[in-house]
């Protein structure tokens, strides 16, 4: 290239050449490439290039099945383009198309080679010199995610459990799921607000109210032993169904509640910190974050808002209702004045979109929601709190918890599971597994403790995640503990071992670091290469999850990761000995491969809130 060396005004090009290349360099060290991303911008260009006339192309670039023949991706453009043709009249073979897509991409570093096959598809072998350097960039500045357009605030709100009654197993996955979420979105760069949704403002609090005023009088000097929060609604229940004195008095309650009676604040306040002392031992167990917001947060809000709304509702039967294109309309106003679960989540997302001016709002609960949630949505939209040009708005659902007869998941008495028990269980369950593996023989208590933990919580956290949350699942402690198949129990396993390789090559990971800067990782044989590619997929994968949050995903390229490490494994030698055992070759090409599987696993394992344990 001839440069007009006249022209060149050195400082200012200096500069702009060094704020590029700053940028460049800040881009690798804090991001990893999406595969997928830059290939369907090369397409994109190409087809744009190769078939101007077409607005709109269809760019279909899609993993090669197993059969290295066909390349490692596929662009599967040349097809669709060609029936986009007949329709307009013009004939030109899906070959003949593809060859000139292939003529038009851009070179890029990442790909190897093309190859135009069978009707029109174009195989895509990736270039190893490539892999192997992103691969390295792992050692230097560690697992990154890949770029993000925009950094997101965004609101999570899961588990929200209601106070007074039981966290029940369908909170339990609506915790694990939406933590696994946050973790994902922190992770890609996203500001991340987890918020506890939780039911503290319905009319249940005038009957516990009114219960408790009779029962521990003098509650407001002395704090009133109600730790059993189930029998004391159980009470105050029964009394409110049976005596219409007191259900009088519970109505009243609530009135002098909702417009915050200081006496009856505190009451309720007494009442909303038993749960919360309850909710917060299985947060901390399963290392779980959350700021409590609960629905009574919005009652001045929700005030208002019936105000603004004033000329948008319907009378139905005394009731107030808003209508949002849905079969059914919210209610906002219930016929006695009071407000419902309606009317707090419609205060709640315009304050989250229009106050805190967040730009995604996610929702993690039970599918049976689904409606309310699309009611809430297309009302929302109507009245202009969501404009769907700025806004996200994604209702997570998950199929309900069914015990291993398939029905709905209670104890053998046919009460509901208490969630502290089941994490309970689990623990022992854990224990016992590892004994019988007779790790208690060499692990110190202190290591066997943690492995226990790390296997009861992963195991539960685990199942729930990898089977995809649409679906109804079975809790079974036996199929999450068992060591094969995509368990957190066979993963965990694979953890250590591939942790366990190094360290008999007496290697530590600073030790590593330091080898990578003077080795590469090779990438020469089959089952390397294969490996290698696997690895590379990662930013993919969460780019993917991003888009259905299915964590289902993550779990499944966990699970590739890990079988296929064992196929590399058994076919690759890491460390070499002699006859008697002694160590006489390291293979450290392969020990960096082991390595950089390692730290991507573990990533993984973050996000999907698993504690790995380098022994086990
Ligand atoms: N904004 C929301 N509606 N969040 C979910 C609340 C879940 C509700 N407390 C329940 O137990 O079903």
């Amino acid at each position: 290239m001839e440069t007009d060396l006249s022209k060149f005004n050195k400082e200012a090009d200096f500069a702009a050449v060094a704020e590029q290349l700053k940028n460049c360099i800040e881009k690798v060290q804090t991001r990893m490439q999406s595969i997928t991303e830059n290939l369907t911008n090369l397409f994109t260009t190409a087809i744009t290039a190769a078939f101007p006339d077409i607005t709109d192309p269809p760019i279909v670039i899609a993993l090669s099945g197993n059969n290295p023949k066909f390349g490692d991706y596929q662009c599967n453009s040349a097809l669709p383009l060609a029936n986009i043709y007949k329709q307009l009249g013009k004939k030109i073979a899906p070959r003949e198309i593809a060859q000139k897509i292939v003529e038009n991409v851009p070179s890029h570093e990442l790909i190897e080679k093309f190859e135009v096959a069978g009707p029109g598809f174009i195989n895509i072998f990736l270039d190893k010199n490539y892999a192997t350097n992103s691969l390295s960039t792992i050692f230097e500045y560690g697992v990154r995610p890949p770029s993000i357009k925009k950094k997101l605030k965004v609101l999570v709100d899961f588990s929200s459990p209601n106070i007074a009654k039981e966290m029940h197993v369908g909170h339990l996955r609506s915790t694990i799921i939406g933590d696994s979420i946050c973790r994902l979105l922190e992770f890609l760069g996203h500001d991340i607000l987890r918020i506890n949704h939780v039911g503290d403002w319905g009319t249940q609090f005038g009957m516990l109210i009114a219960h408790l005023q009779d029962k521990f009088p003098d509650y407001l000097v002395k704090s009133p032993p109600i730790s059993d929060l189930q029998t004391f609604y159980k009470e105050s229940k029964k009394r409110f169904d049976e005596d219409e004195e007191f259900k009088k008095r519970a109505y009243a309650s609530v009135v002098k509640l909702q417009s915050f009676d200081p006496d009856h604040i505190k009451a309720w306040e007494l009442i909303c910190n038993v749960s919360r002392k309850e909710f917060q031992k299985i947060y901390d167990r399963l290392d779980i974050k959350l700021i409590e917001r609960g629905e009574s947060f919005y009652q001045t809000r929700m005030e208002q808002l019936v105000k603004e709304l004033a000329n948008d509702l319907e009378e139905d039967e005394g009731r107030k209702v808003l209508w949002g294109g849905g079969t059914i309309p919210l209610t906002i106003v219930k016929s006695d004045g009071g407000f419902t679960y309606d009317t707090s989540d419609m205060a709640a997302i315009k304050h989250r979109l229009h106050e805190e001016k967040h730009d995604w709002v996610i929702y993690v609960t039970d599918a049976g929601q689904a409606t309310h949630f699309q009611t809430l949505f297309g009302c929302a939209k109507k009245i202009g709190v969501i404009d769907e040009k700025v806004h996200r708005v994604d209702h997570v659902g998950f199929g309900v918890v069914l015990g291993e007869d398939k029905k709905k998941f209670k104890t053998r008495s046919g009460d509901t599971v208490r969630l502290l028990d089941l994490l309970d269980e689990g623990l022992r369950r854990a224990l016992d597994k590892l004994k019988e593996k007779e790790r208690d023989k060499v692990l110190t208590p202190e290591e066997l403790k943690q492995a226990q933990e790390s296997v009861a919580y992963g195991c539960i956290k685990y199942s729930d995640l990898s089977h995809n949350r649409n679906h109804e699942y079975v809790f079974s402690f036996d199929k999450m503990l068992e060591d094969k198949g995509n368990t957190a129990v066979y993963l965990l396993y694979a953890y250590t071992r591939i942790k366990s390789i190094a360290r008999t090559a007496n290697l530590t990971p600073e030790k590593i670091r330091e080898l990578s800067k003077t080795h590469q990782i090779t990438l020469e044989h089959d089952k390397e290469w294969k490996l290698g590619k696997v690895l590379l997929r990662f930013p993919d994968v969460l780019l993917k999850i991003t888009k259905d949050l299915c964590l289902h995903h993550l779990c499944e390229y966990v699970y590739e990761i890990a079988t296929t490490f064992t196929e590399f494994y058994d076919n690759c030698y890491c460390i070499e000995r002699d006859s008697v055992g002694d160590i006489v070759n390291i293979n450290i090409g392969r020990i960096l491969l082991t390595e950089a599987t390692a730290m991507v696993l573990e990533r993984c394992f973050y996000i999907l809130g698993l504690k790995p344990v380098s022994k086990m």
